[in-house]
């Protein structure tokens, strides 16, 4: 039996699919990546695998736990599954170190003590145990809310979009911190996020969920060199669609760039890149116009290019 497993589970509203029937099987400790755009199913998946929403069919189990839903248990919801939402879910006039102690309530003292003294330190909030929610910084108030989701020791923490609030700087340093925490603690965590950048950096295991229904799974390698969809492929990179083909396309970083043979394209628009030049170039007589990197920084607007590349690097989809 694994660790963690969903089977067929699938959800409506209004007779309007959110998620098409999914099944997943879990390692312990390990983490997962799902991405998808807005109104994939995202967060309805997550409720469902916390227990904080009714699925239409298929069942969800940690170990031999079954994880009932709000229609089968009085409270729903279970200590060992932890979902951590985009928007917090604070206690504005509570402390950073009491939101954290509220949770463990129930617990020993001296037990509830230490705990929340070493996520304060693991979370690096020692300094800001005494500050309300409304005096802390956006990275601050998300580690806040990871130290009262982990209070409980969860199994496994669901994170829904955590990081939509703060910037790419303080989103990459904190998924770096985070990574080492969750690894020390032993956590399963389960992210869920529209981008592919922050999946990345937490981890290579990935499902990518489109319109409910899960579009393709593998490793960031796989997903990248063979994308099953479009959106799949698009999540890597833009596509350029051949001419006079009806689903062949080829990525930027695979065009190649020459002053003669091969396709003739003009430069219609430059962007300097911090490794490259991406180029807007118009194929002549056509319409397609193709997004290509230019590694020299060679060619500028206006210029003539002719365009080339590896049969091996089309993509067919
Ligand atoms: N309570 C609800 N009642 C009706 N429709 C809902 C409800 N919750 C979600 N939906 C619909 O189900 C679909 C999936 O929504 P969900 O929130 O799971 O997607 P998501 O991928 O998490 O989106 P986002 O990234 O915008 O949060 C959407 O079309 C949404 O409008």
């Amino acid at each position: 039996m694994s660790y963690f497993s969903i089977t067929d589970v699938s959800k409506s509203y209004d007779d309007q699919p959110a998620l098409h029937p999914f099944s997943l099987e879990m390692e312990k400790g390990k983490f997962l990546a799902i991405v998808g755009e807005s109104g994939s199913g995202k967060s309805t998946l997550l409720k469902i695998m916390a227990g904080l929403e009714v699925q239409d069919s298929g069942e969800v189990f940690l170990e031999s736990l079954p994880i009932l839903n709000p229609n089968q248990k009085i409270v729903s919801g279970y200590d060992e599954i932890r979902l951590i939402h985009q928007n917090f879910h604070l206690y504005p006039n509570s402390t950073v170190e009491e939101n954290i102690s509220r949770q463990l309530l129930h617990y020993e003292k001296e037990y509830a003590k230490s705990r929340v003294e070493n996520l304060l330190k693991l979370l690096g909030l020692t300094d800001f145990r005494d500050r309300f929610p409304r005096q802390l910084s956006g990275g601050q108030k998300q580690k806040v809310a990871i130290g009262k989701a982990m209070a409980v020791e969860p199994d496994i923490l669901l994170l829904d979009e955590p990081f939509s609030s703060l910037d790419t700087i303080q989103t990459h340093r904190l998924i770096s911190e985070l990574k080492e925490i969750f690894s020390e603690l032993g956590t399963t965590v389960i992210f869920v996020t529209h981008d592919l950048d922050d999946a990345l950096r937490l981890t290579d295991n990935l499902i990518i969920l489109q319109k409910g229904k899960v579009a393709q799974t593998g490793t960031s390698q796989q997903l990248c060199e063979k994308p099953k969809t479009k959106y799949v492929a698009q999540l890597f990179s833009p596509i350029n669609k051949l001419p006079n083909t009806k689903n062949s396309y080829i990525r930027p970083a695979d065009v190649k760039l020459r002053t003669k043979g091969g396709i003739l394209a003009h430069v219609t628009d430059l962007r300097f890149l911090v490794h490259y030049n991406s180029l807007q170039v118009k194929l002549r007589d056509t319409e397609l116009t193709w997004e290509v990197d230019d590694t020299q920084r060679k060619y500028n607007l206006g210029d003539r290019v002719y365009l080339s590349w590896d049969e091996k690097k089309l993509m067919s989809l």
